[in-house]
């Protein structure tokens, strides 16, 4: 795997402020969709501008493209696209004009041709003559996106690219950010929604309190640190979690009549106990009727991640 960003140690505290990042080290691989997690103030934006250059870090290096963009920053921003969380100017301007000037602040030659591919594939070619302070909120949204694509970016960073967007939208985003990805673009993206790296990423990183607590490839932290759930109505209730059962990690409930098992530690672990688990209830003659199964999601892993992370904190 190429890396196309490279962080080495990066730290930012603001004056009078908190320590939004705290050396945090992170490569970003060419072509790949990573997701950022964290929760509130947790110094995910701070991160996206430093790699852009809209925050000075207090410390730390950062190469993209193999450029260290405190010496080479021109050329390398020429090749970073930023969709911010919110419109910043622009409000009375044509969206045509809007996409068409973001690619001249980057020194590019007029292209009409490709400011209308961009439009067009974000459904914004209908509304090119239309003031963006017309548009609505979605539509806004997809405008910043087309500004970010404006210069061709081959790294592209999209901080909350759907918050506050209905689900029919957010999916729709989705899609275009797979497109992107599909074209070659690597893309960083900052959310709340777990839903989305769920979804779309390949890796995660989960940050708090300005630290990196993990990186890793999606399917792997599931694998790793996801849990199963299964509930097994059982044919006749028990007095108590039967003693040929003691080596599961087995709770029963009030009635008797539903026997939970929880396993921890990865799914993968945890699906095959269950598998053993039903041998064991086959063999000790207990009949069960239905099995409910429940794994956990990217969320519950966050949630466990970032609890865990704060009673650290408290601790210390
Ligand atoms: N310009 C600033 N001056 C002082 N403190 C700041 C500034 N910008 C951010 N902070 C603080 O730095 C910390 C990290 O903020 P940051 O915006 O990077 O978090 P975030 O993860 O993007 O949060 P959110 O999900 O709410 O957007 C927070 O405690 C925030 O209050």
């Amino acid at each position: 795997m190429q890396p196309i960003l490279e962080i080495v140690g990066l730290s930012k505290r603001y004056a009078d402020g908190p320590t939004a990042l705290d050396t945090v080290d992170l490569t970003i691989n060419k072509g790949e969709i990573f997701a950022l997690l964290g929760p509130n103030g947790a110094g995910k934006t701070t991160l996206i501008g430093a790699v852009c250059g809209l925050v000075r870090p207090s410390g730390g290096t950062i190469r993209a493209f193999g450029m260290d963009l405190a010496k080479d920053w021109r050329s390398a921003r020429a090749r970073i696209g930023l969709v911010p969380q919110e419109m910043a100017t622009d409000m009375f301007t044509k969206v045509v004009d809007a996409v068409t000037y973001s690619r001249g602040l980057f020194g590019l030659k007029r292209d009409p041709a490709r400011i209308e591919e961009i439009l067009t594939s974000l459904t914004l070619w209908d509304k090119r003559d239309n003031q963006i302070r017309h548009l609505s909120g979605g539509m806004k949204r997809r405008v910043l996106i087309a500004k970010a694509l404006a210069h061709d970016p081959e790294l592209l960073f999209l901080d909350e690219p759907t918050a506050g967007v209905d689900v029919e939208l957010r999916r729709d985003m989705w899609r275009q950010i797979g497109a992107m990805r599909a074209n070659g673009t690597t893309i960083v993206l900052t959310t709340h929604y777990i839903e989305e790296a769920e979804e779309m990423a390949d890796r995660v990183g989960i940050i708090d309190k300005g630290n990196l607590l993990l990186v890793e490839e999606k399917r792997a932290l599931m694998a790793r640190m996801g849990s199963i759930e299964a509930s097994f109505t059982l044919a006749v209730p028990q007095p108590r979690v039967p003693a040929a059962l003691a080596d599961f990690p087995l709770s029963l409930s009030e009635d008797g009549a539903t026997l939970t098992y929880r396993g921890h530690g990865g799914a993968d672990e945890a699906r095959a106990e269950v598998a053993h688990l039903v041998e064991a209830l086959v063999r000790a003659g207990i009949g069960f009727t239905a099995i409910d199964t429940h794994q956990s999601s990217l969320e519950d892993i966050f949630v466990d991640l970032v609890e865990h992370s704060a009673q650290k904190g408290a601790r210390a």
